[in-house]
């Protein structure tokens, strides 16, 4: 990683899941929420938390292969997948958190001028009540969710058709997150990128995927560029 002053982007796109919001006290409950349903042991969050980052059929598939990879019995994945969307679009937000720093962050970088989005694997139809739920919607021009394009992160299509709608170039584009996913979509798609160190990246330091910083909190973001 390299240091000195990376060059003031006008784009600002936050991940969501580990980067803005901790999100895992209510994603766990409701994965062993669903496990309890089919008759299967619940695996709590430390688990889950290795899980998250690559959407929600991909986590309801490795709680049911417990495991980050594979591919469970076709039936009992679509048994499992509607008795999670049941349970976290009536759970999503309650138990979830902003994490510290964030919201002075976003309110400091709206009124610099920096436009702000959002660019997350998460389900549109959850994605959008959490922001609203933690009282952050409003300062992102474009949300783009998990499943608003054919392709999630690390594709970089989401952080290319999010810069193109605001009209900036990918050099002029910082994209800030958690996770290796993040990091590959940014280098992808031309994006300068920012982590942080306490979100979810399967259990492995973000460090490792050299990212061009490495941030303990969103409130450090301003002092990273010229
Ligand atoms: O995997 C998810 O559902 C969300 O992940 P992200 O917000 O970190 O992209
Ligand atoms: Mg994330």
């Amino acid at each position: 990683m390299s240091s000195g002053l990376l060059k003031r982007p006008r784009l600002i796109l936050f991940d969501l899941d580990g980067t803005l919001v901790d999100s895992v006290p209510d994603l766990a409950y409701c994965i062993d929420g669903m496990m309890g349903q089919l008759d299967r042991p619940v695996w709590g969050e430390t688990r889950v938390r290795e899980w998250v980052g690559n959407g929600v059929e991909r986590l309801v598939k490795r709680a049911l292969v417990g495991q980050l990879e594979g591919e469970p019995d076709d039936s009992e994945y679509a048994l499992a997948l509607p008795l999670f969307m049941d349970l976290y679009s009536r759970h999503n937000g309650k138990r979830s958190r902003l994490y510290p720093g964030v919201k002075p962050a976003l309110e400091r970088l709206k009124s610099a001028g920096y436009t702000l989005a959002c660019v997350t694997n998460k389900a549109d139809q959850f994605t959008r009540p959490l922001l609203q739920a933690l009282g952050i919607y409003d300062y992102f021009s474009l949300i783009t969710s998990g499943d608003t394009l054919p392709r999630k992160k690390p594709d970089p299509l989401p952080l290319l058709h999010s810069a193109e709608q605001l009209g900036v170039g990918p050099t002029e584009s910082l994209m800030v997150g958690d996770s290796s996913n993040d990091v590959k979509a940014a280098r992808a798609a031309g994006f300068a990128i920012a982590c942080v160190p306490y979100g979810y990246n399967h259990g492995v330091d973000i460090q490792l995927s050299q990212p061009d910083r490495v941030i303990d909190s969103l409130e450090q973001l301003g002092d990273l560029f010229e």
